[in-house]
């Protein structure tokens, strides 16, 4: 990963006071996510995913840390520089299917409108077409989303988040009220945005299944980044393609880092481990074990 990545966050906090008591949503977090990745961030609720995300899309100002996208300092960043941002660097698609579209024009007409808010009148029919064919929504052009499904209606939010030509794509659990099949294609339309556009692309949910479409699923766990698995594809010497899962963990400054959950369930660890050093790695035993 080159040295400054695209989003980069380091030891983010973020505090929220609630009635005179303080809450943690995000207690130390690292992440990092080049330009042009598809990556989801998975975690139980009230682990501080949409948290994360409000943050990264400039809606809200973390407590602590230091949080980057492009370039753009999003703790000291201005007002002005703020409303640039949120216009021009990144777009959003919710999980309620109502919020992200206007409900009293066309699926074309909210594609069209932040392409006319921006000033972009001249180009904006073919883009729109060109979004609605690549969203799988064409045919729903002519449509109020009252007359769309679930699915089809955040398809075409994907197109209106994409419209203005961002170079992030932020998405909170956009397939939470979706039946499988229609998350399913959801999820494809991310991964089409993704390779055809090149947008960087964020999903938060707190289904696993998820993984199955991103290149990197990063778990969070109390508001911090705990393990993150990678998926490529390896062509071998005989042009044979296979899918190769690793598991990584965050290591932080001081040196901690959390075991992913299957492997402390599979090898029933707890409490305390046994630590070996070896050359080139680190072994983990059962406390109890005899050496
Ligand atoms: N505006 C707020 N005021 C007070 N506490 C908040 C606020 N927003 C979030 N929290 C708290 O911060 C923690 C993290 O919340 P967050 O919504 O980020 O989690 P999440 O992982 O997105 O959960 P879910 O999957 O249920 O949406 C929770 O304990 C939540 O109650």
């Amino acid at each position: 990963m080159a040295s400054t990545p695209f989003v980069q966050c380091e030891d983010l906090v973020r505090i929220f006071s609630v009635d005179g008591l303080e809450v943690q949503a995000l207690q130390g977090l690292n992440l990092r996510i080049a330009e042009g990745e598809l990556v989801a961030v998975v975690g139980a609720s009230g682990s501080g995913k949409s948290t994360l995300l409000t943050i990264l899309s400039g809606l809200d100002r973390p407590t602590g840390g230091t949080a980057r996208v492009a370039g753009i300092d999003l703790l000291t960043m201005g007002r002005k520089e703020r409303v640039r941002f949120q216009r021009e660097v990144v777009g959003f698609v919710w999980q309620q299917t109502s919020r992200n579209l206007l409900p009293y024009l066309t699926a074309r007409e909210n594609v069209a409108l932040p392409l006319t808010l921006a000033g972009r009148r001249g180009d904006a029919a073919a883009r729109v077409d060109e979004l609605l064919e690549l969203l799988d929504v064409a045919d729903c052009a002519d449509r109020l989303p009252a007359q769309l499904s679930g699915g089809q209606q955040q398809r075409t939010a994907i197109a209106v988040a994409v419209a203005g030509s961002p170079r992030l794509l932020l998405a909170d659990e956009p397939t939470g009220e979706l039946d499988e099949a229609a998350s399913v294609n959801v999820l494809e339309a991310m991964e089409r945005v993704n390779a055809e556009l090149g947008v960087t692309v964020v999903i938060v949910t707190h289904d696993p299944a998820v993984s199955e479409h991103v290149d990197r699923t990063i778990q969070i766990r109390d508001g911090r980044t705990s393990t993150e698995v990678l998926r490529r594809t390896e062509v071998d010497e005989h042009g044979a393609h296979r899918r190769v899962v690793e598991e990584f963990a965050v290591l932080d400054r001081v040196g901690r880092m959390q075991l992913p959950e299957t492997f402390i369930d599979t090898l029933e660890l707890k409490d305390r481990v046994r630590l070996g050093l070896e050359t080139d790695h680190v072994e983990v035993f059962r406390g109890d074990e005899e050496r």
